[in-house]
């Protein structure tokens, strides 16, 4: 399925939650919502959900208006933030609960009611757990019942709202990249919201950006951190310091780092962002110190001083850098924006 809203507006008050957004997924697209808090994520989502009804603009389904259709008319599942399970119902009868909600004509049997919960049980890896109630489950648990849940209904679109969000960092990770092959498989158009960048480069297809109540940009994780649309963006994303610099000629150059291309921005004040991967520290006498050499998951984290600033780069490769040790630092690209 396919969605598409256009010059969508929700005001609560004096605050226009949405601002006039535009977006178009595609089928099977696997889309992030990143923004920072109070950008209209959720909003958004739950406009599209049918749980909320913007004031102007369209919503579009594989083509038809939903603005106005209410929610469980529209066949999407929807999974939010805290798991949302009933308490007082087992884990069987909350997967129930999804198709027992059905309109009559599309309501199944109890026979068949009882196959497709086992199915989908199944499906996120619980079985045999029916019988439970959420709060004898671990969070990780809760969420793929909440997915369950939401699947009940055979959706083709699946909306989550921040869905790994009260989960410790490795469930998370492992949820998220079983979430993204159930996607796959199951061919779904799937759009989820969150505020934490690696989940939403390393999982989304394209990524819409959220500020103030707008999509500033809609595009691959390669694109958005290669050429951020603007200022904003690149300070949101890739850990990316802002460096005061000047442009002349199609040049940025620094106070205190070599200069580094910045085609097209006009001659005057600018920023450049620059991120770790941007900055190549290599030993030598040069006006950069190691203030700091970490190892990390992803190898060594260098933090180097250098006119004042602290700026993390990455170290040549075979060099151990010791704290303290002088190093010069070389500008392998950056993201400059007119100041
Ligand atoms: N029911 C409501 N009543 C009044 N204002 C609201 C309501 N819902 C949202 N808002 C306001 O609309 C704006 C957008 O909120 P929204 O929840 O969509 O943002 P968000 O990007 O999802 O934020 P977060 O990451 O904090 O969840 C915020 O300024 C918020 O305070």
């Amino acid at each position: 399925m396919t969605i598409e809203v256009r010059g969508l507006m929700r005001r609560y008050g004096g605050v226009a939650a949405l601002d006039g957004v535009a977006l178009a997924v595609g089928q099977g697209e696997f889309v992030a919502l990143l923004g920072p808090s109070g950008s209209g994520k959720t909003t958004l989502l739950r406009s599209l959900a049918g749980l909320e009804f913007p004031d102007a603009g369209e919503v579009l389904i594989d083509g038809r208006d939903m603005a106005q259709v209410p929610a469980r008319e529209r066949g999407i599942g929807f999974v939010f933030q805290n798991y949302a399970l009933f308490r007082h119902m087992t884990v069987f009868e909350n997967i129930a609960f999804g198709l027992r909600i059905r309109p009559r004509r599309q309501r199944p049997g109890r026979a068949e009611i009882a196959r497709r919960v086992e199915e989908l049980l199944a499906l996120v890896r619980l079985p045999g757990l029916e019988a439970r109630y959420p709060e004898q489950l671990s969070g990780g648990q809760r969420q793929r019942v909440a997915l369950a849940r939401a699947l009940a209904i055979e959706p083709r679109v699946l909306l989550l709202d921040e869905p790994f969000g009260a989960l410790d960092a490795k469930v998370r990770k492992e949820l998220r990249l079983w979430l993204r092959g159930l996607h796959d498989r199951l061919g779904l158009t799937s759009l989820f919201v969150t505020h934490d960048q690696d989940e939403a480069l390393e999982l989304a297809d394209r990524v819409a950006v959220m500020r103030d109540g707008r999509v500033v940009q809609f595009d691959t994780p390669e694109v958005l951190l290669a050429r951020p649309a603007d200022a904003g963006v690149a300070g949101f994303l890739g850990d990316a310091a802002p460096v005061a610099c000047e442009v002349r000629g199609g040049q940025a150059h620094f106070a205190a780092l070599p200069p580094v291309a910045a085609e097209g921005v006009r001659d005057g004040r600018a920023v450049a962002f620059l991120r770790p991967v941007d900055l190549l520290a290599e030993p030598g006498a040069g006006a950069a110190r190691v203030a700091a050499a970490r190892q990390d998951g992803r190898g060594v984290r260098l933090t180097v001083e250098l006119g004042g600033m602290l700026l993390e780069a990455l170290p040549a490769q075979g060099w151990v850098p010791q704290r303290g040790e002088a190093c010069c630092v070389r500008v392998l690209g950056a993201r400059v924006f007119p100041a």
